[in-house]
């Protein structure tokens, strides 16, 4: 969709700002370009748009060689978000949205409504914000409106440069969660310039690692964090990549634990039977369309035997209690751990849609973790790792 091929931008002053640069952006593609200040991030993406030409190699974009293009008729088909938003202040969130359309020649009706539509789609009630002015939003909601007017005419690609640098960093989570459910439903192919490494990771599809004019390294997240192509990519990831890598390193079926399971209307002795049988403290209890319920304590599933009652009566529903703390299989390890904090539990249970799984621990994420650093380091599949434990060596 988009292609470099063998670009190069040298400054008047002799400045080389990008140095013989080629890789390739997919339809529908996320890509982020990442760096320390001064390394070339901005120079590649205003390249796309025509805002810099480049000393000598070329841009393709679907196809075309964007130096044949008109720049005007290019940026139709380019959406450009940038930190400091460039609102007129002296137009409503409504017109500002509808800028393009409305430049674009489009009927003031139409071109309204698909405003309209735009703010609904990034969380903001044009009922509500439609006749504000700039100045009478938050910095997040400025952003917010930002990006509405980037989508506003529906261009297939959008170049963001550092679209949630200015917001304080819970705003900027926030903003960037959904921009992730906004991507995942319009699928444009996007450059995103970051110097965060954390953002870089959490939005990318792919990351650019970038050095001075040069990409060091152009691979998954995953791939970035776990197998550095370069002592300085490793240097910028940081020592705590094992961390960053939580948030992408996906929950699979066989980092499961499986604890004995009962169900809501089995009799507390056979379930006490079945916890004793594994010498579990619990069980998780699923309905009787096996759907998750909960969990029961060994202790009240024992009961009936210790004060020598009978079971009959006593059901597992009696003593079940609910569990929040659960989450879809594929979800993040880090997803995981603040859901195993929030919900101060040891344990969570993972569903495949109403399915129960298996559940996971902390050991267990530990485990997980460190399988997904050495399939990657080792280009073999996760399940196919030897872990050695303290106790192996
Ligand atoms: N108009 C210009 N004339 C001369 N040098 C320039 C010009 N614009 C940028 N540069 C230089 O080119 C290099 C790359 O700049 P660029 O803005 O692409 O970096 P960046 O990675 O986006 O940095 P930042 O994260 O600070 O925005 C820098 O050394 C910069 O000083």
């Amino acid at each position: 969709m988009i292609r470099f091929e063998n670009v190069t931008k040298r400054y008047a002053d002799g400045t080389t700002a990008v140095d013989d640069l080629s890789f390739e952006v997919a339809e529908g593609e996320l890509v982020t370009l990442v760096g320390p200040s001064g390394c070339g991030k901005t120079t590649t993406m205003k390249m796309v748009n025509r805002l810099i030409e480049p000393t000598s190699g070329r841009i393709v974009l679907d196809g075309e060689d964007i130096a044949a293009v008109d720049p005007v008729k290019l940026r139709r088909r380019i959406g450009y978000v940038i930190q400091q938003v460039g609102l007129f202040p002296h137009k409503t969130v409504l017109e500002n949205t509808a800028t393009v359309p409305a430049l674009l020649g489009w009927q003031r009706k139409k071109a309204r409504d698909r405003a309209a539509e735009l703010l609904d789609l990034v969380g903001l009630d044009p009922s509500v914000y439609g006749d504000r002015y700039p100045d009478q939003l938050s910095g997040g909601q400025r952003q917010r409106v930002g990006v509405a007017r980037a989508l506003a005419a529906d261009p297939p690609v959008l170049l963001m440069d550092e679209p949630f640098g200015a917001v304080d960093p819970v705003v900027r989570e926030r903003l960037q969660s959904e921009f992730l459910r906004l991507q995942s439903q319009v699928r444009k192919t996007v450059l995103l310039v970051t110097h965060d490494i954390e953002e870089a990771v959490r939005l990318g599809d792919r990351i650019a690692v970038y050095g001075a004019g040069r990409i060091e390294q152009f691979d998954t997240p995953a791939s970035v964090l776990g197998a550095p192509a370069t002592p300085y990519v490793a240097d910028f990831v940081g020592a705590d990549r094992g961390l960053k890598r939580l948030s992408v390193t996906p929950i699979e079926p066989g980092d499961l634990e499986q604890p004995p399971v009962v169900h809501l209307d089995d009799p507390l002795a056979k379930a006490a039977a079945r916890l004793s049988a594994d010498g579990a403290r619990w069980a998780v209890v699923l309905d009787d369309a096996d759907r998750l319920h909960g969990w029961i304590p060994a202790d009240a599933a024992e009961e009936p035997g210790k004060e020598g009652k009978e079971a009959a009566g006593g059901t597992v529903r009696d003593h079940a209690r609910r569990m929040e703390a659960w989450l879809p299989v594929g979800s993040s390890l880090k997803q995981a751990f603040s859901t195993m904090l929030q919900h101060d539990a040891g344990w969570i249970a993972v569903l495949d849609d109403d399915r129960f799984l298996g559940v996971l621990t902390p050991a267990r994420l530990h485990e997980a973790l460190r399988r997904s650093i050495d399939a990657d380091a080792g280009g073999i599949a996760r399940a196919e790792v030897e872990l050695q434990t303290v106790a192996d060596v």
